[in-house]
């Protein structure tokens, strides 16, 4: 699949002497070297990434980490210094500024974190502003505009001033003005930083609600951890310049690339985000199948050592747990079958069921998890109690 933007190599300096400054970051100089010897400003360095197409991929970094800067490349509001950026096959660091305009009206929309919306002008011609620009007759506009209007959830509101309306409201239209020339690309700039923190989540879930329905190729740029968890399918996280981990939140969670990343995900709340296939025990499982019987079954809880056994069909699809010892009694009493001691209601979870949906059925077992396949019910592991108490609790030490 062609990636809908690929970033390739894009290095930004700010500053007069770029060229020198270019050549010293090539030889190995950091930052402050550069900035020292030549007065310039690594903004971003060479980063190098691609976006899917229908992906909401967030760019995270603290304060003058590069991320707007970063952003700004992606439809040259900001010229790169050097690097190339393509959206779908069209390389944009090439093209000039009529074939740029087209791309800025047509396929690459932009929402800013003070809404920039024309006071004087009403929500109605706010949102269908770009349209006007491109020359699309007024009814057609206006017919596009109240379209969006609705899906942001303002309808009613056309006709009124953005000094009337809530900041929550006057980002929505700016959204709804992103998306009326319906973009492929939608680049957000810190779009919810100055809301108030419960408008805030309610416009994350509107967001992630709206990207269901339009599948959106969505670039969101925040500071906050929890918000880029939250939102992204990917995260991009940035210090200093530089992209130093992409990668799922999950990933990023469980495997930080750096002490940076994992002194910054320390305090995130995982069990929202760790699902049960990064807790699954990789080793293949010893199961017991019907046929074993008493003997059978004995024998593999012998050479596994463990006292709880999953039970599995032939095909490998998930009954239950066995206890060894009411498979000692089910021998003693001469039965041919475990079939009466299989444990049938037991929790089971799919590989991406979270850790806070597993937390009401693992609080009062010791069993451990059975991780089977959403649809073909297969037993694709265990999860050990071990593995859920560390996770839930955060305690290495049990
Ligand atoms: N126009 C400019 N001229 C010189 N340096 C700049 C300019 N814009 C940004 N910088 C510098 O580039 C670096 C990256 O800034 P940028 O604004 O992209 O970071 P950021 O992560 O978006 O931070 P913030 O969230 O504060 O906007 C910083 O060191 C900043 O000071």
């Amino acid at each position: 699949m062609i990636p809908k933007l690929k970033i390739e190599n894009i290095t930004l300096i700010f500053g007069r002497d770029r060229e020198k400054a270019l050549n010293m970051l090539h030889e190995g100089a950091s930052k402050a070297e550069i900035l020292a010897e030549t007065g310039c400003t690594v903004g971003v360095k060479e980063a190098s990434f691609d976006i899917q197409p229908g992906e909401f991929f967030v760019i995270m970094g603290l304060s003058g980490s590069g991320k707007s800067s970063l952003l700004r490349c992606l439809n040259r509001l900001i010229e790169p210094t050097s690097g190339n950026i393509f959206l779908n096959d069209t390389n944009i660091t090439t093209l000039n500024d009529k074939e740029l305009q087209q791309i800025r009206r047509k396929e690459i929309s932009m929402v800013f974190q003070q809404f920039g919306l024309l006071p004087h002008r009403t929500v109605m011609e706010n949102v269908a502003f770009g349209l006007e620009l491109q020359g699309v007759p007024v009814a057609e506009r206006n017919e596009k505009a109240a379209k969006v209007i609705e899906l942001v959830g303002l309808k009613g509101y056309e006709q009124q001033l953005p000094s009337g309306l809530s900041g929550g409201m006057q980002q929505r239209v700016g959204l709804a003005r992103a998306l009326a020339n319906d973009p492929e690309v939608l680049l957000m700039d810190e779009a919810f930083s100055a809301l108030d923190p419960l408008i805030r989540t309610q416009m994350q879930d509107e967001l992630m609600d709206l990207q269901e329905k339009m599948h959106k190729t969505i670039v969101f740029i925040t500071h906050d951890l929890d918000e880029a968890i939250r939102l992204g399918d990917r995260i991009a996280i940035m210090k200093d310049g530089e992209v130093i981990q992409v990668g799922t939140p999950e990933e990023i969670l469980t495997t930080p690339a750096t002490e940076y990343v994992s002194s910054f995900v320390e305090k995130v709340d995982r069990k929202a985000v760790i699902t049960a296939s990064s807790l699954m025990d990789t080793k293949p499982v010893t199961a017991i199948f019907r046929k074993d019987g008493p003997e059978g079954s004995l024998r593999k809880m012998r050479s596994t050592g463990l006292n709880i056994l999953p039970a599995v069909t032939i095909d490998k699809h998930f009954l239950g747990f066995v206890y060894l010892h009411e498979v000692l009694e089910v021998k003693r009493r001469g039965d041919k079958t475990i079939e009466a001691v299989i444990h049938r209601e037991v929790p089971v979870a799919y590989p991406d069921t979270t850790v806070e949906q597993m937390l009401p059925f693992i609080a009062e077992t010791d069993k451990p998890v059975a991780v089977v396949h959403p649809e073909t019910n297969k037993l694709l592991g265990l999860i050990s109690q071990t593995a859920l108490i560390i996770e839930t609790t955060g305690s290495q030490t049990l």
